[in-house]
């Protein structure tokens, strides 16, 4: 099974949010990214909609569904009223609900299962109604998948910022690598799909993909748009895929 790439415009979005001018266009470099070969697009709309705003959202569905059959988008986001209302507007493939609260620069933690065990059931079950897949981001320890699944989650997303966090320490890099493939692991075994994300690069994902090669999807923002910047986002999606294994279609 080949791991399928999600690129994360929410980048994309700040730069064009500096301006009030529509470019750099959010969709228009998703298209560019779903041309080169990659699988999916994910977006974070946060509360403050400081980068991903609610239209982007809408306005990438349609240019997906239309231009895009079998591309899938990802909507990212803290199951409060309005991101669960956007999820049954315009049904992506697949939510991840991260448990960040809206003052938080980025997500860095994974989900308290034992303190939001009513909160997921039911939020879950909500938006399977409509019909999308379901990912839980989860810290990287191999207790957690089997919580995922009790609360009703078709995947689990590992978070890997402590892993991409440890680019210049080789003995931690190993320590966090293996806290990731466990976790990987235990996943497969409780029925779970895997994704992972948060800070991956490529030069850390060929060692994870090499261990866990069953994992379904990575989504890349940060290292994805860090890397653009000097091979363009055709030959970044190309760089990435090739980090992962990926022979070019
Ligand atoms: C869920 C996750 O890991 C994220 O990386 C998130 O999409 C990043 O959000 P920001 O782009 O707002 O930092
Ligand atoms: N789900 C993780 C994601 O979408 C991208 O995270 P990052 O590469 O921006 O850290």
């Amino acid at each position: 099974m080949q791991t399928r790439l999600s690129v994360n415009v929410n980048a994309v979005a700040m730069l064009r949010n500096r301006r009030d001018l529509p470019w750099p266009s959010v969709v228009g470099m998703a298209r560019i990214a779903l041309e080169a070969g990659a699988k999916g697009i994910t977006v974070h709309p946060r509360p403050d909609e400081r980068h991903i705003r609610r239209q982007d959202s809408r306005d990438l569905i349609t240019m997906i569904r239309e231009e895009f059959p079998g591309k899938e988008l990802c909507l990212e986001g803290y199951p409060d009223e309005v991101f669960l209302a956007l999820n049954e507007e315009i049904k992506p493939d697949q939510v991840l609900f991260v448990p960040d609260d809206p003052m938080q620069s980025t997500s860095d933690h994974g989900w308290d299962f034992e303190a939001n065990e009513a909160l997921l059931k039911n939020v879950i079950a909500r938006v399977k109604r409509a019909g999308i897949r379901v990912s839980l981001f989860v810290d990287a320890d191999p207790a957690q998948p089997a919580k995922a699944a009790r609360v009703g989650a078709d995947r689990i997303e590992i978070y890997t910022g402590p892993y991409g966090g440890c680019y210049d320490d080789p003995i931690k890099e190993k320590v966090c690598l293996d806290d990731v493939v466990t976790t990987a692991v235990a996943a497969r075994e409780a029925g779970l799909g895997v994704n992972a994300g948060h800070d991956l690069t490529p030069d850390n994902l060929p060692a994870l993909i090499e261990r866990a090669p069953f994992i379904n999807e990575v989504s890349i923002g940060h290292g994805f748009t860090a890397d653009a910047l000097i091979h363009g986002f055709v030959g970044s999606v190309k760089r990435f895929q090739a980090a992962m294994g990926e022979i070019d279609e």
